[in-house]
């Protein structure tokens, strides 16, 4: 049977803030350190053993992806990382405060943007030095691909493309997968995973540090699927 465990890195500094964060590179809080330590103590608990593990290339769920195999005992495992797996990209919202935000747009405009489907940010226009390809990290990616701002749909696709490019046949040989990943990449995986509605993907939260455990049949069928304690 193959499983796949998603969590979500633990608080970043600026989640403790209330910042757009998207792609900027904020790395964990002290708070969010102990999260990915309990983590790791829950995936010991359960001995579950990692095949391999995936993480975007966002140190907050590097980090975490780190600290959760070291307290598991499992840092020889295979740790692969993709920036498909990185946060939404937030454009033009990444560094504001989300009060200042909803009041400057209203209620309305911001959920739809924040957590509906097909709204993206303010586009990051492409001198702006928050545009991916001014990083040294992204320099072997085509800049033609690397987004400035997306809607939960365009993070969708990547996300979803990752995961069968990467981790599809992985699961369908049986092995055991983590993915260290963000609030909405995490989101977008879910939806398809557990064919959740455009519509009622609005109301799903992802919490940070929590480890979900997917199980699957070799035709990547979910037979069950829970939260690890
Ligand atoms: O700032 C972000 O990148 C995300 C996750 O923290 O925010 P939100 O949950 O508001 O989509």
């Amino acid at each position: 049977m193959g499983k796949l465990i998603l969590v979500r890195h633990g608080k970043s500094e600026w989640n403790l803030k209330n910042i757009f964060t998207g792609w900027t590179d904020i790395d964990l809080a002290a708070e969010g350190i102990e999260e990915a330590k309990n983590a790791g103590e829950i995936l010991k608990r359960n001995t579950i053993e990692i095949d391999i593990c995936f993480s975007s290339y966002l140190k907050r769920a590097i980090r975490t992806a780190w600290i959760l195999l070291e307290t598991a005992e499992q840092m020889h495992v295979d740790t692969r990382y993709h920036w498909k797996l990185n946060e939404r990209h937030y454009g033009d919202w990444q560094g504001k405060n989300k009060e200042e935000v909803r009041n400057s747009i209203g209620e309305d405009y911001f959920l739809n943007v924040r957590r509906g489907y097909d709204a993206p940010p303010p586009i990051l226009s492409k001198e702006d030095e928050r545009n991916p390809k001014f990083d040294p990290k992204y320099s072997r990616v085509n800049p033609s691909v690397l987004p400035l701002g997306e809607s939960l749909k365009d993070t969708s696709k990547r996300v979803v493309n990752y995961f069968f490019e990467a981790i599809a046949a992985q699961l369908a040989k049986d092995r055991t997968i983590l993915i260290s990943a963000h609030g909405n990449s995490l989101r977008a995986l879910i939806a398809h995973l557990e064919h959740i509605s455009t519509l009622d993907i609005e109301k799903v939260e992802v919490n940070t540090g929590v480890p979900h455990l997917y199980e699957f049949d070799g035709n990547l069928n979910i037979l069950n699927h829970h939260r690890l304690k």
